[in-house]
């Protein structure tokens, strides 16, 4: 999916609130794959059967990522554990190096950046990380923790340093006269606080804030986004907040972005995202929570199926192995409930979860007896023949290849724009249902 970089002149520090002041365009973050011992080689085999190496096995943890963060707003990035959103913010942060593509902070490339002027804009990105017990260092009291980042960037003299920390843990719904104490002394919550003031202390425009509240009571985490909503307000802040729990997202984002499998699936305003889902995969998300949902109408999608490794994605649309509504390939003239069909007993082949092998049973199990007509017909009917010969790798694999693979989802990259419901902001949908 991509959005248009701002034309924002080369290093202009005045960003106005609305305009773009973080531009993620075309980010990839791959990592070698270390796990197992040879398993960072990847084989093909030669005619004896013999491993030949093929070069490096890669984990596509982020693939071609592009969005804009605007001054002001909290970009909400949800998506399910593995889907890549903590390596998207640590290479948003230049904690890591992206594989390829480019972060604009204010209209400056971060990779153009040296000496003073990387030094300035690393105090304005600041980072709040979700475990705030590990992340404040046992040994320092409060008020050393919360001026070390002025300390670090020379900023005011020490007396100067210890007022600001205090007026700090003030703003974050502390008590100052806390200055002195250490971390274990205070709750989850207020040790989350305490990173808040830190990250607050050098005066930032843009804070990541990687599942800041998951680690805190229920009860507690309303409190800390409240407070984290405030001092927004107060300090012109903008927040990239990543989780995993669409109801705190959905408390705290102006936009959503949704993202599986290392790309992001769709990204539009909250309200519209909420009450217009577009994607199968954000429409399984919301599906997950756990209320009561107005919206429901038995038609929604359920996920199926295990996230495919990141090492070899699936071609097209990344969710298309677990999608419940795969395109018909266009090739075929099948109606839709020969589609639903021919997917139903596609899966359950793939499964192998009965153990049927007559011809006659399996057509009046799964097609009714009516086995589709034409080229589709006759490769079911293939299939159908290769399970009667025992054969089910042949009938998941005929299958697959006939029908799956055919599909415009695994055939194309999807990237389409929607007309919103909700609002004037942009609606991106990565799913080829939204092509016409
Ligand atoms: N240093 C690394 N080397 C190899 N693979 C990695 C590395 N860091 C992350 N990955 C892989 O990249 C993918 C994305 O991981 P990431 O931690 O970014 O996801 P996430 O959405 O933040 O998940 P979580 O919410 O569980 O933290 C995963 O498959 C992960 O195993």
């Amino acid at each position: 999916m991509t959005e248009r970089a701002s034309s924002a002149s080369d290093g202009a520090d005045a960003v106005g609130f609305g305009e773009p002041l973080v531009e993620i365009q075309n980010v990839s973050k791959h990592f070698p794959n270390e796990e197992g011992m040879f398993s960072w080689l990847s084989f093909n085999r030669d005619a004896d059967g013999l491993p030949i190496e093929t070069g490096r096995e890669w984990v596509r943890a982020v693939e071609d990522v592009s969005f804009t963060i605007r001054k002001g707003e909290t970009l909400g990035l949800v998506g399910e554990s593995g889907c890549g959103k903590s390596t998207l913010a640590r290479t948003i942060l230049r904690l890591l190096e992206p594989t390829e593509g480019s972060i604009y902070f204010k209209g400056t490339d971060l990779a153009d950046l040296s000496g003073e002027r990387l030094r300035n804009t690393r105090k304005d990105i600041q980072m709040i990380f979700q475990d705030p017990q590990s992340s404040l260092d046992p040994r320092m009291k409060v008020g050393k923790i919360v001026e070390e980042p002025m300390q670090a960037h020379g900023m005011l003299d020490s007396e100067g340093r210890a007022a600001r920390a205090q007026e700090l843990l003030e703003k974050v719904g502390l008590d100052p006269q806390h200055y002195n104490r250490y971390p274990h002394a205070f709750s989850g919550g207020q040790r989350q606080r305490i990173n808040l003031a830190r990250a607050l202390s050098v005066n930032p425009d843009f804070i990541v804030c990687d599942e800041p509240v998951s680690a805190l009571d229920v009860s507690i985490q309303a409190q800390v986004l409240n407070t984290m909503r405030d001092l927004q307000k107060e300090f012109g802040l903008t927040y990239l907040f990543i989780a995993h729990d669409l109801s705190v997202i959905r408390h705290i984002s102006d936009r959503v972005a949704v993202m599986y499998l290392g790309q992001l699936v769709e990204l539009a305003d909250k309200q519209e995202l909420f009450e217009n889902p577009t994607h199968p995969y954000t429409q399984a998300l919301l599906d997950s929570i756990p209320v009561p949902d107005p919206r429901a109408d038995g038609h929604r999608g359920v996920l199926e199926g295990d996230v495919p490794s990141p090492i070899d994605p699936p071609s097209g649309c990344r969710f298309r192995t677990r999608c419940p509504e795969l395109i018909t390939p266009a090739e075929y003239d099948l109606t839709d409930a020969e589609w639903e069909r021919v997917r139903s007993f596609m899966r359950h082949v793939k499964r192998r979860d009965f153990t049927e092998t007559d011809p006659d049973a399996l057509s009046q199990r799964y097609f009714d007896g009516q086995i589709p007509s034409g080229d589709a017909g006759d490769k079911v009917s293939a299939a159908i023949d290769d399970i009667a010969a025992d054969d089910w790798d042949a009938a998941a694999e005929r299958l697959q290849n006939a029908f799956a693979e055919q599909s415009i989802c695994a055939r194309e990259e999807p990237d389409y724009e929607v007309d919103p419901e909700y609002g004037a902001d942009r609606h991106t949908v990565a799913c080829h249902l939204c092509r016409e």
